[in-house]
């Protein structure tokens, strides 16, 4: 027989009836809901009257609608009546069935994919569900993670269960590593570029070698949560050192020493691929030759280096190409050969399931220094979550940051994609730490540029799409000072 992937390790744990030779019977470790995607699911439950039978491994956050205005949690009122509608469903149904929930005015409360980690509910070897794209991101811990339609929450509710059709296996191993300046968020948006929005489509990607075995937890967060915007059904980083020290630093109950704790460490560290598995594809990345990426187009993979200029619709072979940049130029209204960096933006969002956690928050108060927010430009932090944002106060993060000119706010998803009333106006143009750029993300006619958060703290500080390489573009001169190229 030959070797495992750490892919087929995990749905083979997990497989509790083999349907047939595509589909298996998978039992979820723990099922992830928020307000948007549950009230269906619910309702269905209860038309049949059917109970929840396993509700402690069930977990709810309210995320995308709720306001993230300054004031404080306590105080936090739903005023868009749909809105508050589904966050009363949510709490109604989580009282019914004794589901956790992380509400509305709980101050721990945030993005689903920020908190749950944090509360040390992502452990390696679990299978985790939600009816949300970006679940890959527990990859990052060795968990398969992955989004799930409404159906399938009802079915996962009522069965903690799912008829899952099979992945192929996809490597992707990332040699070298990073160059100073580029971090997690290039990286993902350089792999994206060049395998396509659609280039992990039916695969679970698993990303090893040098880069990644370099990345902290909280970068592969940001890694794995992104690989879905290649297509991807999953991903994963087989769980070293750092997954378990993270681990063991946020699951209460692994803390003490015990026979639990022991035998998880010891299935933990079965939880890599075999030496003689086969992928079905394998793409290989040099991390030594990275810049700084941003997108120009109104999908994640029209992404480039930023010393790169506007591409050209000619530039591209391929029809569909060709007719996808044309659209997309036309909606982000820049003009083909034009540098990317010195773009004006009139918008700066930091935050999201992507980049709205301590690491990132720290990066961006690196890069912002003494500086402040270029006139004419909004600049708003989001943290992932309560917990972030009380850890960026106690750092002095926050502090800086306001006093930079920046809007410190409460968690959510927010202007990640408009849902709350975090919304941009027609033609405004928002330099972002977002995972999604298409058409209306942020606002109706609003034009996303996806960054890291260093880059989109420096288009703050700048006004600009800014390149930090190039000392003609950073650090941004006092007033009074000349530069000498
Ligand atoms: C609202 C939800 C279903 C959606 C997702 O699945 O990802 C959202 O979180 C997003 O980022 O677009
Ligand atoms: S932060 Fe953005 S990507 Fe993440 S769950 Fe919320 S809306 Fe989706």
């Amino acid at each position: 027989m030959t070797g495992r992937t750490l892919y087929r390790k995990l749905v083979d744990s997990h497989t509790v009836d083999l349907l047939d030779e595509q589909n298996v019977l998978l039992f979820c470790d723990l099922h992830l809901m928020n307000e948007y995607t549950s009230p269906q699911a619910f309702a269905g439950l209860h038309a049949q009257g059917r109970p929840v039978p396993m509700p402690g491994q069930h977990v709810a956050v309210v995320s995308h609608i709720i306001p993230t205005h300054a004031a404080p949690v306590a105080q936090r009122v739903i005023l868009d009546p749909p809105s508050a509608l589904q966050a009363r469903n949510l709490r109604r149904n989580c009282e019914q069935h004794r589901i956790a929930l992380f509400d509305t005015q709980d101050p721990l409360q945030g993005i689903e994919h920020v908190v749950a980690p944090e509360h040390g509910l992502i452990l390696p070897g679990m299978v985790v569900l939600c009816g949300d794209s970006h679940t890959t991101t527990y990859g990052a811990l060795g968990a398969l993670g992955f989004g799930i339609g409404t159906s399938e929450v009802e079915h996962v509710l009522a069965t903690q269960t799912l008829v899952y059709r099979l992945a192929g296996d996809m490597r992707i191993t990332v040699d070298g590593r990073l160059p100073r300046g580029t971090g997690a968020k290039d990286l993902v948006l350089a792999i994206i570029a060049r395998i396509g929005a659609q280039g992990a489509r039916g695969y679970v990607v698993e990303f090893c070698g040098e880069a990644i075995d370099a990345l902290s937890i909280e970068a592969r967060f940001t890694l794995c949560n992104m690989a879905v915007e290649a297509g991807a059904r999953g991903a994963l980083v087989a769980p070293d050192q750092k997954a378990l020290d993270y681990v063991l630093a946020h699951a209460p109950d692994l803390a003490e020493d015990g026979p639990w704790r022991e035998a998880a460490l010891a299935h933990w560290a079965t939880l890599r691929s075999d030496a003689d598995a086969v992928f079905d594809v394998e793409h290989r990345f040099d991390a030594t030759q990275l810049s700084p990426f941003v997108t120009w187009g109104t999908s994640p993979d029209q992404a480039l280096p930023v010393h790169a200029a506007v591409p050209s619709p000619q530039d591209f072979d391929d029809p569909v190409a060709r007719s996808s940049a044309e659209q997309a130029l036309r909606y982000t209204r820049l003009s083909a050969g034009a540098p990317l960096a010195g773009t004006p933006v009139q918008h700066v969002f930091i935050g999201s399931c992507t980049n709205g956690r301590i690491e990132d928050l720290r990066e961006v108060a690196a890069t912002v220094g003494s500086h402040h927010v270029a006139p004419g430009v909004r600049a708003m932090v989001v943290p992932g979550s309560g917990a972030v944002r009380a850890q960026a106060e106690a750092e002095g993060i926050a502090a800086q940051l306001l006093a930079a000119g920046f809007e410190w706010r409460q968690p959510g998803c927010s202007m990640c994609l408009a849902m709350n009333d975090d919304v941009l106006a027609d033609g405004v143009r928002c330099a972002s730490t977002t995972n999604r750029n298409f058409e209306g993300r942020q606002g109706r006619g609003a034009i996303t540029h996806l960054m890291s958060p260093a880059m989109a703290a420096a288009a703050a500080i700048t006004g600009r799409i800014t390149n930090l390489a190039d000392p003609l573009q950073w650090p941004p001169l006092a007033p009074q000072e000349t530069r000498h190229a």
